[in-house]
């Protein structure tokens, strides 16, 4: 028996533990000490966000509820490290918490998931969309007004089998997530160009506590650091605008070959009403700058209101 070295916590859900496992396995390939059998301890941890499954998150107080209690376990010394989806952090870790690593961004975009259909463009007038994300609300309402939305809750497996049952027409999910679960067929990509995605979708971020320079070590080992940049960018965005679950923000920043940095983003009416955009190109080592003006340039056009509404 060896000695447990980290002790990795992680939500319940099938993805959360797939993408658990992608890190425990980046992490033995890197680094020699965690290989060994029993090295790396994973504790799953109830999140308010779990545990909520009957409205939008929003009414319930917003995307730190998936993170909450497994910070709470990091601080306590219960757990060492804690595995995240990247979009559901909030834009500032507490004191003493800092996330510390990415593994290699997936594919951003999101997944129309509707039989047949495999474009927005061709959903049947009125058809019934089930999803509680407000950005993919604002989206899919600013192409196609008549579309019913509907609040959609619960893990990926309960959303496709709602739309298989034909409690909605359609549903949209993250691609990243249905292809870590090898689900990725189920539906069509949507270009960035319809939908852009939510910032931070698609990459899996670990956090520890800022202190623990052993942990932070080995997590550095496998840190992905055009994934961490392009994350910077689009999170100094979304803090400027002050986001949350309320505010439709969508927002993606990519390497471009030249090695510079460029990224889009987007505030919506809840409506879909009004969508303003903006994109910023520049060098990698302006990544935050590039995202907080980005973020400063929505808020001057939104004016004051715009994300009330
Ligand atoms: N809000 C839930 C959530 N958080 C991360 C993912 C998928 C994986 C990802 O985007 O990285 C999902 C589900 C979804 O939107 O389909």
């Amino acid at each position: 028996m060896t000695a447990t070295l980290l002790r990795l916590g992680t939500r319940g859900s099938k993805l959360a533990l797939t993408q658990t496992g992608l890190v425990r396995d980046a992490l033995a390939k890197a680094v020699p000490a965690l290989a060994a059998p029993g090295a790396i301890e994973i504790t799953v941890i109830r999140t308010t966000g779990d545990a909520i499954q009957d409205r939008p998150l929003a009414e319930a107080g917003g995307k730190g509820l998936f993170v909450k209690e497994i910070e709470e376990a990091m601080l306590g010394g219960r757990i060492d490290a804690a595995v995240h989806s990247m979009k559901d952090m909030p834009t500032a870790q507490p004191p003493g918490l800092a996330i510390a690593a990415f593994l290699p961004r997936e594919d951003v975009r999101d997944v129309l998931i509707a039989g047949e259909v495999r474009r927005i463009a061709d959903l049947k007038h009125g058809a019934i969309v089930g999803t509680s994300a407000l950005r993919r609300r604002a989206q899919l309402l600013h192409r196609r007004p008549d579309l019913q939305i509907v609040t959609l809750r619960g893990n990926v497996d309960t959303r496709l089998a709602k739309r298989a049952d034909g409690v909605v027409d359609a549903t949209l999910l993250a691609l990243a997530g249905l292809k870590r679960l090898g689900l990725a067929d189920v539906g069509a990509p949507i270009s960035e160009d319809e939908i852009l995605p939510a910032v931070g979708q698609g990459a899996v971020c670990i956090e520890c506590r800022a202190d623990d320079a052993r942990t932070r070590g080995w997590l550095a080992a496998i840190d992905h650091a055009a994934t961490a940049t392009c994350v910077a960018a689009e999170h100094a965005m979304l803090a400027v605008l002050d986001g949350s679950c309320r505010t439709p923000i969508a927002g993606h920043a990519v390497l471009d070959a030249t090695g510079g940095l460029h990224l889009r983003g987007l505030i919506a009416k809840p409506d879909g009403s009004e969508v303003l955009t903006t994109e910023r190109q520049g060098a990698i080592r302006d990544a935050e700058r590039l995202g907080r003006e980005a973020g400063e340039e929505l808020k001057r056009r939104g004016g004051p209101g715009f994300l009330e509404s």
